[in-house]
């Protein structure tokens, strides 16, 4: 057995060599870089110069076009030379810094000579293209590191398993080309490196955990044969950590045929989106679209409707508990989350191919251009029985034609006249230019002054319908929303589309709610799915989703059943890897869902696989049990913190507002002092932050870092951040403090999974004040420690 020296002294050896060619090669791709830049500067600047413009006849005319064309051909692909050379230097920089962070030395034959594998976050090969000093962590062999022991072990390849001695299982932290520390395990990923890596303080983004993979882990990031991914994971358990490696490698495993734009990750919030957005550019890969469903209801409603957000929703229905109007709204939130709905609507958008389309007119002024009649008799009369998007594409074009029609019969009428007379002098000499073309003002015309006339009155007349001709082109001449409404207009109809023919409870309040709202076009946060649903299904779900191949949903419990199956249609083609911990389910939306029953419908069984992951990393033992403890036992159960030792959560009761503003300004300045980075002080709604925020910028020093985060905010700062609890799904702090979780704020047993939530958000410290007696479903975990 060689010695902890030789080993250092073998290791440090090998690690100059391989920094070595690093840098040999990262000189080169300096140079090419410097040269590509060189050429693109050249080209651009010189971009007229290298083209024979002539525009004097047809001929010369094609020239200068090919010319161009081809100037233009040569800068692009020198600027994707470019490209590609910049992000080659980009990638060996990163593994300059660290080249690798484990070996393994492996044996396929029974005491044959083992290979040594050393494994980085990208390889590294030789100029022969044979020698691999690094292999990428995502290689089918760097399996072995992550899933065994040393001793029989065994990975998959494309070609089939491999079986074999795992005869070395080394791990290095390098940093800055250094040498920290190196050591053998016998474990599968050792836990003192993890103690390491999870005791650090935290930064304002996350980290890759490439390193540090657990096996479970593992298997969630390299499964290609399910259609549908569920993972279920206790908070920290690392659930958004493993999807980020699952996209990289992805990326990686697929890399001639998917694109980062074909993969798309669901995010809960503007805050989130920021906090992971370093993670793949950390691997040397360009990031996955990100979008948060908010902002796929925003694309496609906020320019014509007011919609309420998933957030003023929560607090409205947090204000109006325990009034009748609450209550009932709160029956309507859960019932247009649900499969029951979502089947409903389904039916209804069939029969609208037969019957229902809500259309609206064509108008001009107080002329009707086109009635709706007239489009109802073309729709489900003429062509009732083509195909709807058909029918569509048919009635776009025959409104175009009566629009024009229309013109033509206006050209006499004295507003176009009028309107033709206040022509400027740029249309009357476009209309000029247009009819000299076409032989007009020459020797043989003799009506030139009536075409120009006409031809000023047709522009006229255009400008002035031109609003309604973006209109056919953009459907408007359908109502959505008039068409969704009319499920909550008539009993009948709602019935007849109801998979078991029945009104839901609460239909009667919806229909009064239907008519104060969807009238007013101010959209209720529940009604927006919905009423997206109604809208692409009527204009036709966008072409590119179709090419999106895969699909993550993080936070995949807060979804109600509804936006699950839409999410479903809107990307039809993409494989599903859905993450969640249904502890943390904190919306009314999705509070009926029961786990994940919303997604794994949507895909037949043998095509799914149900993940796992119950060790908590993200916080210390005493804060994890101190969490769990806020659970009913039956769910805590089968949540293991990973050992790390912390302090006891502190529980501190305060007599006034303002004593709990003096005591919190106090310790979160006293845990920035002490080097703790970020420190979230988490309140329950965005309205007791304001306050919050007010109290403490009052007592804390200038100097002190304080950001209040809102609902729009996309970066997560350092220092103090002051922040509603639904916006701190997903994120961590070193250090945590609960404004106020008294039994007044936190005192219902939905306030449970809220407080949990919150409570699981703290690496290192977590407190919990609380003004008067603290919350019961804290009292379970612990009583108050101190007073204040
Ligand atoms: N294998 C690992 N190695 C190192 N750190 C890890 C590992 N797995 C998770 N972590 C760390 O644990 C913390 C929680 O991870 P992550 O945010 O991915 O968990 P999550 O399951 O998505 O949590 P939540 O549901 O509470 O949002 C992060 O700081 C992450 O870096």
């Amino acid at each position: 057995m060689p010695n902890e020296r030789d080993i250092r002294e073998e290791e440090t050896k090998r690690l100059t060599e391989v920094l070595g060619v690093v840098d040999r090669r990262l000189l080169k791709e300096l140079s090419v870089l410097g040269e590509r830049r060189g050429d693109v500067v050249g080209i651009r600047q010189e971009f007229w110069d290298d083209v024979t413009v002539n525009f004097s006849d047809t001929t010369e005319l094609g020239e200068t076009w090919s010319s161009i064309v081809q100037q233009a051909e040569l800068l692009a692909e020198r600027e994707r030379s470019h490209r590609v050379a910049s992000t080659a230097a980009g990638r060996l920089a990163l593994q300059h810094d660290n080249p690798y962070f484990a070996r393994i030395d492996f044996a396929e034959e029974p005491n044959g000579a083992a290979e040594r594998v050393y494994i980085g976050r990208s390889s590294l090969v030789g100029e022969d293209g044979k020698t691999f000093y690094v292999y990428d962590w995502r290689a089918p062999v760097s399996s072995l590191f992550y899933d065994h022991e040393p001793g029989p072990a065994s990975y998959e390849t494309p070609g089939g398993t491999i079986d074999g001695e795992l005869t070395l299982k080394r791990q290095f932290v390098i940093r800055g080309g250094v040498l920290k520390h190196v050591f053998d395990t016998d474990e599968t990923i050792g836990d003192d490196i993890l103690q390491a890596v999870l005791s650090e303080r935290s930064d304002t983004s996350m980290k890759s955990i490439v390193a540090t993979i657990q096996k479970e882990q593992n298997r969630i990031i390299r499964d290609e044969k399910h259609k549908l991914l569920v993972v279920q994971g206790a908070a920290g358990s690392g659930k958004t950590s493993a999807a980020l490696q699952r996209v990289a490698y992805l990326l990686y495993r697929y890399r001639d045929t998917l694109t980062p734009e074909q993969i798309v990750l669901f995010s809960p919030n503007p805050v989130f989106k920021g906090y992971v957005s370093r993670v793949l550019p950390d691997l040397g890969e360009a990031n996955m679209r990100q979008m948060t469903f908010r902002e796929l209801i925003e694309a496609r409603l906020g320019r014509r409707y007011e919609v309420e957000d998933l957030f003023s929703q929560t607090e409205a229905l947090a204000e109006g508990e325990g009034s009748p109007e609450g209550e009932a709204r709160e029956v309507a939130a859960r019932y247009k989350g649900s499969e029951h709905f979502f089947a409903t609507v389904g039916a209804y958008l069939r029969r609208l191919e037969k019957e229902g389309v809500r259309f609206r007119p064509l108008r001009f002024r107080k002329d009707t251009i086109v009635s709706v009649r007239q489009i109802e008799e073309r729709f489900y009369g003429t062509w009732g029985t083509e195909g709807f998007g058909d029918r569509l594409a048919k009635l776009r074009r025959w409104l175009g034609e009566r629009l024009s029609e229309w013109v033509e019969s206006q050209l006499k009428e004295k507003w176009v006249e009028e309107a033709a007379e206040l022509a400027d002098f740029e249309d009357i000499q476009r209309a000029y230019v247009e009819l000299r073309r076409e032989g007009g003002f020459g020797e043989e015309s003799f009506d030139d002054e009536d075409r120009l006339t006409d031809r000023l009155r047709r522009g006229a007349a255009e400008a002035a319908i031109a609003p309604l001709r973006r209109a056919v082109k953009g459907f408007r001449f359908m109502d959505p929303l008039a068409t969704y409404g009319e499920l909550f207009r008539s009993r009948s109809l709602f019935a007849a589309c109801a998979p078991d023919g029945k009104l839901p409870v609460g239909w009667e309040w919806m229909s009064r709610r239907a008519e104060e709202t969807l009238d007013r076009k101010h959209i209720d946060h529940e009604d927006a799915t919905p009423l997206l649903y109604v809208m692409e299904a009527l204009e036709g779900f966008r072409k590119v989703e179709g090419e999106v191949k895969h699909l993550f949903v993080d936070e995949a419990q807060d979804y109600s059943p509804f936006q699950a199956a839409f999410l479903r249609r809107r990307f039809p083609r993409a494989r599903l890897t859905v993450l969640g911990d249904f502890n943390q389910a904190i919306y009314a939306q999705a509070e009926d869902s029961g786990g994940f029953g919303g997604w794994t419908r949507l895909v037949p069984p043998e095509e799914t696989a149900l993940w796992r992951l119950s060790t908590s990393y993200r916080s210390t033992e005493p804060i994890v049990e101190f969490s769990k403890r806020i659970l009913l036992p039956e769910d805590a159960a089968g949540i293991e913190p990973f050992h790390r030792d912390g302090e006891l959560p502190l529980v501190v009761s305060c007599e006034s507002g303002a004593k709990l503003a003096d005591r919190i300004a106090e310790d979160a300045a006293a845990l920035l002092a002490e080097g703790y980075a970020t420190i979230g002080i988490i309140a329950k709604t965005a309205k007791e932050c304001g306050n919050a925020g007010a109290l403490l910028k009052e007592r804390l020093t200038d100097d002190i870092p304080l950001t209040l985060v809102t609902g729009g905010s996309a970066n997560l700062p350092r220092g103090i951040s002051v922040l509603p609890s639904y916006l701190s799904k997903g994120i961590e702090f070193d250090a945590v403090l609960v404004w106020d979780a008294s039994q007044r704020r936190y005192g219902r047993e939905r306030d449970r999974k809220l407080l949990y939530t919150v409570c699981t958000r703290a690496l290192h410290k977590l407190h919990v004040y609380a003004i008067g007696t603290p919350s019961a479903l804290l009292g379970l975990a612990s009583p108050v420690r101190e007073e204040a």
